[in-house]
Parts: structure tokens; sequence; C-alpha cells
């Protein structure tokens, strides 16, 4: 842990805009650190002076390059073969974790992604091996609602009291470090959410819109109130509406640091589609995005120091 960092059990977050106004929230606070399940207490954002003794340039070498995973990934026959290719996997990622941590300095990262895009998913294998804490951005407003779900917030309320609230939650994270958070699909539309998020590292999950809507078929459209209007099958309906949301969103998932294709990791991987990438896969790619976007934040800070 770093040294500067303070365990914060007593942390209390200002409650969410709204709420209290309208009678949602009796105590006006939330503890975070105690409601949100499995989680490791926070740390307050104070260690920003804090440098790595090491820089990015005179990193040691990695053991296993990411490559190495995906040699002979292709869909492999045997139950051993695929415990064998998660074994390789997870050792991959631990190695990879140690080799990028010490460059983070204790930096927030955000996940950002259309809906399903596995943010929640990819991001506790992430805050785990890093030994950074989980939020996600989605659950916390809920707790801000008094255990409200985002359905009945967006029903009972509106989604632009959903989005003051998102927002919110997202100043509140950034004034901390060493968190992994799964923003919700639609935090990337408000620019004053960008400010909060690059605080910390901003990496993209993009998936293609096939891959969500298959995925969000499976588990159903409860939780997410922005497809319920469609009517057809779950599948045709979850890839109608992200359809939309996609042309409306354009370029914003592109403000991040980083990007994580799928697709590319499926190529990479000599895969046909991305439909059976492990999530454990999908982090890997992650950490080595990060890795690039602070080697090439590192490369710019020589050249305009020379
Ligand atoms: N790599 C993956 N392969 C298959 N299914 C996945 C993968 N990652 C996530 N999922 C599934 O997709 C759904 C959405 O994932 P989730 O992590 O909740 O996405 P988000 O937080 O971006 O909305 C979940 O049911 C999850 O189990
Ligand atoms: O894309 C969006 O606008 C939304 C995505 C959801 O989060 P997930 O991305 O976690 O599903 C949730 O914030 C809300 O339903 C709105």
């Amino acid at each position: 842990m770093d040294a500067a960092a303070t365990c914060a059990s007593s942390l209390h977050y200002c409650s969410p805009v709204g709420f209290n106004e309208i009678g949602k929230k009796s105590n006006g606070f939330l503890r975070l650190s105690q409601r949100s399940k499995g989680e490791r207490s926070l740390q307050v954002l104070n260690v920003r002076g804090f440098r790595s003794s090491r820089t990015l340039t005179q990193r040691r070498p990695v053991a296993f390059e990411l490559s190495c995973s995906y040699k002979n990934c292709q869909a492999p026959a045997l139950e051993s073969e695929k415990t064998r290719d998660s074994v390789d996997e997870l050792f991959i990622l631990k190695t990879k974790s140690q080799d990028v941590a010490p460059y983070m300095t204790g930096r927030c990262i955000y996940l950002v992604g259309m809906m399903g895009s596995g943010k929640t998913t990819v991001g506790k294998i992430i805050s785990e091996v890093l030994g950074y804490s989980f939020f996600d951005s989605d659950k916390l407003v809920e707790q801000a609602a008094g255990g409200t779900s985002v359905a009945q917030i967006f029903k009972q309320y509106s989604e632009s009291f959903f989005r003051d609230n998102e927002s919110e939650v997202l100043r509140e994270l950034s004034l901390m470090r060493r968190l992994v958070v799964a923003t919700g699909g639609g935090a990337v539309i408000r620019p004053i959410n960008w400010k909060y998020m690059k605080q910390g590292i901003t990496v993209w999950l993009d998936v293609p819109l096939e891959a969500l809507a298959r995925r969000i078929a499976a588990v159903g459209t409860d939780s997410r109130p922005l497809l319920h209007n469609e009517s057809g099958d779950p599948y045709t309906k979850a890839l109608l509406r992200l359809s939309t949301l996609s042309e409306e969103r354009g370029e914003a998932y592109a403000n991040a640091d980083a990007r994580v294709s799928l697709e590319h990791i499926a190529a990479k991987m000599g895969h046909r589609d991305v439909t059976n990438l492990s999530p454990i896969a999908i982090a890997i790619e992650v950490l080595v995005q990060i890795e690039n976007f602070l080697k090439s934040q590192e490369d710019m800070t020589i050249a305009r120091n020379s």
C-alpha cells in the first residue's frame, strides 16, 4: 500500500445530487467502502507527488510477451488444453500487472464502453491483479438512491436525473486513487465526466455490436432501461438500440487514453470472431494498452524536455 494512503473505513461521500431534495435519501452520505461487496478499503488521494524510482524507459524485460498466450490458442479440442490456456493466461496477466503497476503511480483506471462491453467483468479482474479497489458507477448511483435500481431511477425520475448523479459519483471518485471504475455506458456523453475520468487512465473496451447484443440477450434487458422500448426478439431489439446509441455517441468513446479492440485481440489470437475471448485475455490486453499509453506519455515528456 502507498505510504501516504489512508485506510478510508471512515470515508464518507456526499450524496450525489437530487436524492436529498426528493426525500429518497435520509442521511445524505454514502459509505462506499462498506457497501461495495468484496472490496478492499479505499485509499484517499494524497499521493500525487509519488514517483516510481524506475522510469518506463528503464523497465525490466517482461518474461513473457502477450503474444505467447495467443500462440496455438485456436479452439482447443480438449479440456486439458483449455485449462492449460487459462493457466497460461493467468500467469501472463500476473506478469503483465507486475510490469505495469509501478508506472501507474496509483492512478485510477476508468473503463468506458457500450453497455455489456465487459467493463464490470474485466474491471474486477484488473482490480484484483493490481491490488486496486473496484467500483461500478451504476451501483454507486443506486446506493445513493437508497438502493433504487438504475432502471427504476430512469422510470421514476428521468435519464437526466440519473446522468446528474452519475457525474457526481465520477467527480467524487476522481478525488481518489488506486481504483478500477466500471463506468456506465453513457458516461462518455458528458464532457464534464471526461474531466473527472482523465484524472486517471481511461480505457475503451471496443466490442462489436453483434457480440454486445448476444451478451445482453443472454442476460435480459431488465437492468438496462435504454433497451426497454424496442420490440422484437431480445437479440434483435438489443442490436437495434445499440446501433442507434452507438451512432448517437459517435466518437465519444475514442476520447479514451487507450483502446482495447476485441476484434484486434481475436485477430492476434487467430480466432475467427470475438465470441470465445476470455475476460482474462481481455484484461491482459487492457494492461498492454495502458503500458503503451504510459510509454507514449513518457516519450512525449522526454521529447518536450530535450
Ligand atoms: N469476454 C466475455 N465473453 C463472454 N461474455 C462476457 C465477457 N465479458 C462479459 N461477459 C458477459 O456480458 C455481460 C455484460 O458484462 P458486464 O461486465 O456486466 O458489462 P458492462 O459492465 O460493460 O455492462 C455479462 O453477462 C457478462 O458475464
Ligand atoms: O449506455 C448507457 O447509457 C447506460 C448504460 C448502463 O450501464 P452499463 O454500461 O454498465 O450497462 C447504465 O448506466 C444505464 O442503463 C445507461
